[in-house]
């Protein structure tokens, strides 16, 4: 006989917590046309006296996690994010001090930092150089890519980057688009326009008397004209962006003949403070993940071939 096959225990609760990850909240502060970003992934996990919901079924005492996700857009507009952690500390506060029934809050605060997409002869990033005043990348390296093919007599070399993350906090509209019976979108007049920039590019160089393209000064400037354009350009979509990035490194990089480029359209959705009697004039914005929409286009040079596949197994 052994103790827990005649007389087994029941089960107990043990440690327990609640709440909403990764609220992906986006807050843009207009100081006139130089705007500034916090991008912030957020989340609450809450403790406390949350027995009788495990054990009888009675939600009495739980906030429900939409409700902290409400709580994260709300304080994104009321209080600004001045920092991750003061903005943590206010929605900590809040929860253990509102619901007598939460007695521990946790909060954790991942931040992307953007840093602005500058004009010619600025040095890119150094905050108040000038640009746009909404144009920014994302901090963190992108991926440089390179494929190279030798048959024994000719070269192919197709250059590109991958995982550049850049985005306009203004300066972008898409509509007057086609409508059928499923079409809910509301045509808008600015919205945030964001992108994860994926490009390769094919030189015109296949070897022979000719000398190669210098590879670094090449990368270095088509990431540059890439950047440029997406902050340049007055967007009525990404399409339109996709060409104006395109044509930009064509025209100005003689050593190009071919660029591809794959845009996820990363949305970003204005958040309705209503229901919270708050406004929202563009000011807080939902990162969506996904679905995205995709936009891919191949810019040429006038009489070029195209060479790069519009499918690649992978980039
Ligand atoms: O720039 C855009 N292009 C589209 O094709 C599209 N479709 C959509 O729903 N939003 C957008 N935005």
């Amino acid at each position: 006989m052994t103790a827990h096959s005649d007389h087994p225990r029941p089960a107990v609760l043990g440690q327990n917590q609640y709440g909403k990850e990764e609220c992906r909240v986006v807050r843009i502060t207009r100081d006139g046309d130089t705007h500034h970003v916090k991008d912030l992934s957020v989340s609450v996990a809450l403790r406390g006296d949350m027995d009788e919901v495990h054990l009888s079924g009675s939600n009495a005492t739980v906030l429900p996690t939409d409700t902290t996700k409400n709580t994260v857009f709300a304080f994104a507009k009321e209080y600004g994010v001045e920092s991750a952690e003061q903005f943590g500390i206010h929605l900590a506060r809040h929860f253990v001090t509102s619901q007598p029934a939460i007695h521990r809050a946790r909060i954790r605060v991942e931040e992307y930092a953007w840093e602005r997409i500058a004009s010619a002869g600025t040095a890119s990033g150094a905050d108040g150089a000038e640009g746009t005043g909404h144009s920014f990348v994302r901090k963190g390296q992108e991926v440089r890519t390179a494929q190279i093919t030798y048959d024994g007599s000719s070269w192919e070399v197709v250059s590109g980057l991958k995982d550049l993350v850049v985005m306009n906090s203004t300066g972008s509209e898409f509509q007057g688009f086609a409508k059928d019976r499923y079409t809910t979108l509301q045509e808008t007049r600015d919205r945030i326009l964001a992108t994860e920039v994926a490009a390769r590019w094919r030189y015109s160089w296949s070897g022979g008397e000719e000398p190669p393209p210098q590879w670094d000064l090449s990368y270095r400037q088509a990431r540059e004209h890439i950047l440029r354009a997406f902050a340049e350009t007055y967007s009525r979509s990404l399409q339109q962006t996709l060409y104006q990035m395109g044509s930009r490194v064509i025209e100005h990089r003689p050593e190009i003949e071919e660029i591809r480029f794959s845009l996820p359209n990363k949305h970003h959705f204005l958040v309705d403070l209503e229901p919270f009697g708050l406004g929202n004039d563009n000011e807080v914005y939902f990162a969506a993940d996904r679905p995205y929409g995709l936009i891919e286009a191949t810019m040429l040079r006038d009489g070029a071939e195209p060479r790069i596949p519009a499918d690649p197994a992978t980039l």
